[in-house]
This record gives structure tokens, C-alpha cells and sequence, in this order.
């Protein structure tokens, strides 16, 4: 046999992390979930999953945002390892090795990514011929941002987000995230909506003309101004210094600002490259936010950029 028919030893995948353009949030379904209306975009701010052949399941997290991210069975990226072995018949075990750049119960699917990774670098290891559509219905069983994840770019959700379609969208753009030290639960943030709402009746989410309008001119200044989440009012009900977060990025000259999702990263919207720059080291200088990433989008999804052949 050849080196190149030999499975590879090991396949590492990038995945970027996501922030919404728009979220427009209906009223919960019978299951619990809630309907949504979403615009995914992928952004350049990446995690790595290594996955290696192991006598045994065995998983290490590592990078500038590991921690606080469980390295046991609960692991969201171990449980798409596991489901995908069960789907396709594999038995055999893996060791994961997540190396974390995407902060943590941020609003921005962390997890939701490492979990695309993981399929997409399993697939590869295992050979395991599923197609595509097989991949995806896996992943939207994991959780709802993680078929978005294995595509990337910029895309509509549907459902409880896990049904995608393309969108007709121009343009890259520049963002400054501000990051914060605590996390919020997206199930917390979901019920605070639903409490903020009391007994108000709740449109049925459907994608803005604002929105559209704006991602098929590719003009950064609309796009700021079209960006809306059903889910902000509730992160800023739970973490009220989110708000001036908000606050001091528009006051800097951010085209737009945005709670990221569940939250409680905050994304904000730049002119240009420069112009992100300058506002990540005011937002810094300003002591208002803790830390703050810059990222361009839209990004490709969950991709493999290694995967030797041994010998
Ligand atoms: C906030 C977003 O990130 C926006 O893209 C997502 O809606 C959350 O996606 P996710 O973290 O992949 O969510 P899942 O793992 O599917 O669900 C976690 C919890 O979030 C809530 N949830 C999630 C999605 C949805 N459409 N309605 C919900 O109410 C539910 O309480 C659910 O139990
Ligand atoms: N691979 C993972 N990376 C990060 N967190 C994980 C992972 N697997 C499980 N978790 C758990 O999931 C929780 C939510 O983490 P995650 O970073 O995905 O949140 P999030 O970005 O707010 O999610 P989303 O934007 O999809 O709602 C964490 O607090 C952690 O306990």
C-alpha cells in the first residue's frame, strides 16, 4: 500500500467562532426551544481540534481560553466524536486535543464549533464516507449553531437556527469584539427574554428587509445600522454593565454594536481595518471592557489544515 491510501495519523480542523446579524427570537415552541430568524456570519477568531487514534477516549483542551471548559464526557466536541462513531458504525477510540481561541460561554458557539470540528476531522480520521446532508443532520443533534459551523460564511437560520439557506451577501468586514470575564448561559438568556416579553403576543420571526437590503450592497455603514438581537435586552437584564459596553463603542465611532447572540460578548462594527484598531485600543484605554479581539468576517467553516500520512 501506498502512503498516500494509508489513513492519516492524525487531522487537525479550524473553526471560527460566529456572531449574528440578526436574531429575531419568536415565542417558545412546545419542545421549549424558540423559533428563530437568524443571520449567521463566521468570523476569524478560530479554535483547532486535533484528533489523533488512541487506544483510548481521551481529550486535553489548551490555548488563551481554555479554561472553564469541562475536558470529561460532557464535552461537546467528545459527544460529536461519540455520536459520530455511533452513526457510522466506528469502533474505535480517539483522542481530542481543542486548542481554545474563542472565549467561553461568549454568545460567539465555542463549543457549538468544536463540535463541527470535531465531525468534520473525525470524518476525515475514520474515512467514514457519510455525505454531507448525513454530517449536517448530526451536527443539528448536537446543538442548534452547529451545522452553521460546518459551512461558515454568511448564511440564514431557520428553526430553532439549525436550518440553513444561502443569503446573497457582499463584502468583509471589521470587527472588534469586547470580551467579558463571566460567561451567561444560553438557556438562562432565553428564558430572561421570554420573562422580559410576560404576556406581549410575539411575531413569528422573519428576516428583516433592512437586513437583506444591506448584506447584498456590502456597505458596512448599513449593515451597523441593521444589526439587531431579539436576545440583547435579556443579556443586559442579567449583566447591566453590558450596556455600557454598548454605549462606549458607538461613542468611539463603531458603525454598529451588538450583544454576540446569547452573550455576553459584545460585537462592534468597524469602518475599516484601522478604524477597528483604533477603537479596540480606546475600548481597551477606557477601562470599560476587559479584553477585546479583532476579527474579519465572513470566514470559511470548520476546515482541515493538516492530516499526514504516516510513513
Ligand atoms: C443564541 C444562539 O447562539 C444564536 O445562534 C443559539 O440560539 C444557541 O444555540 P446553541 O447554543 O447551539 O443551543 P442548543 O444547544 O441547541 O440549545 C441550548 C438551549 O438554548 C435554548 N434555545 C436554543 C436555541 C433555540 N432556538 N431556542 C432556545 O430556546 C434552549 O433553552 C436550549 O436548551
Ligand atoms: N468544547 C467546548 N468549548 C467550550 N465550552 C464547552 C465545550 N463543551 C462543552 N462546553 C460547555 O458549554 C458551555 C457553553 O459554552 P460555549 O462556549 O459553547 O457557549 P456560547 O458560545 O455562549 O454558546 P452559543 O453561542 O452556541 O449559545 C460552557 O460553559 C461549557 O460548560
Amino acid at each position: 500500500m501506498t502512503s498516500a491510501a494509508l489513513p492519516p495519523s492524525s487531522v487537525t480542523v479550524r473553526v471560527p467562532a460566529k456572531v449574528n446579524l440578526e436574531l429575531l427570537v419568536g415565542a417558545p415552541r412546545g419542545d421549549g426551544y424558540h423559533p428563530l430568524s437568524t443571520i449567521f456570519h463566521a468570523v476569524n477568531l478560530f479554535d483547532e481540534v486535533t484528533v489523533m487514534s488512541a487506544p483510548e477516549w481521551g481529550l486535553a483542551v489548551s490555548g488563551p481560553q481554555s479554561f472553564g471548559v469541562p475536558v470529561d464526557g460532557t464535552n461537546l466536541a467528545a459527544r460529536a466524536a461519540q455520536k459520530l462513531a455511533e452513526v457510522a458504525g466506528i469502533d474505535e477510540a480517539v483522542h481530542l486535543t481543542i486548542r481554545k481561541d474563542i472565549p467561553v460561554a461568549g454568545g460567539m458557539a465555542g463549543g457549538s464549533a468544536d463540535a463541527a470540528a470535531t465531525l468534520v476531522a473525525c470524518d476525515v480520521l475514520w474515512g467514514t464516507g457519510l455525505s454531507r446532508p448525513e454530517l449536517e443532520e448530526i451536527a443539528a443533534g448536537l446543538g442548534s449553531d452547529v451545522p452553521f459551523l460546518l459551512g461558515g460564511g454568511t448564511a440564514m437560520g431557520s428553526g430553532r437556527g439549525e436550518r440553513l439557506a444561502p443569503v446573497l451577501a457582499r463584502g468583509s468586514y471589521h470587527w472588534v469584539f469586547a470580551l467579558s470575564e463571566a460567561g451567561l448561559s444560553t438557556p438562562a438568556v432565553y428564558a430572561e427574554c421570554d420573562r422580559l416579553r410576560g404576556d406581549r403576543a410575539v411575531p413569528d420571526p422573519s428576516p428583516s428587509a433592512e437586513m437583506m437590503t444591506a448584506l447584498r450592497s456590502g456597505d458596512a455603514r448599513a449593515l451597523g445600522a441593521a444589526l439587531s438581537n431579539d436576545l440583547q435586552a435579556a443579556a443586559i437584564s442579567l449583566m447591566p454593565a453590558l450596556g455600557d459596553v454598548l454605549d462606549a463603542g458607538l461613542e468611539f465611532g463603531a458603525l454598529g454594536g451588538i450583544v454576540s447572540g446569547s452573550g455576553p460578548t459584545v460585537a462592534f462594527l468597524a469602518e475599516s481595518n484601522e478604524a477597528a484598531l483604533d477603537l479596540a485600543v480606546s475600548l481597551t484605554a477606557s477601562g470599560a471592557v476587559q479584553d477585546v479581539r479583532r476579527a474579519t468576517g465572513p470566514a470559511h467553516g470548520a476546515h482541515v489544515i493538516s492530516a499526514p500520512r504516516p510513513g
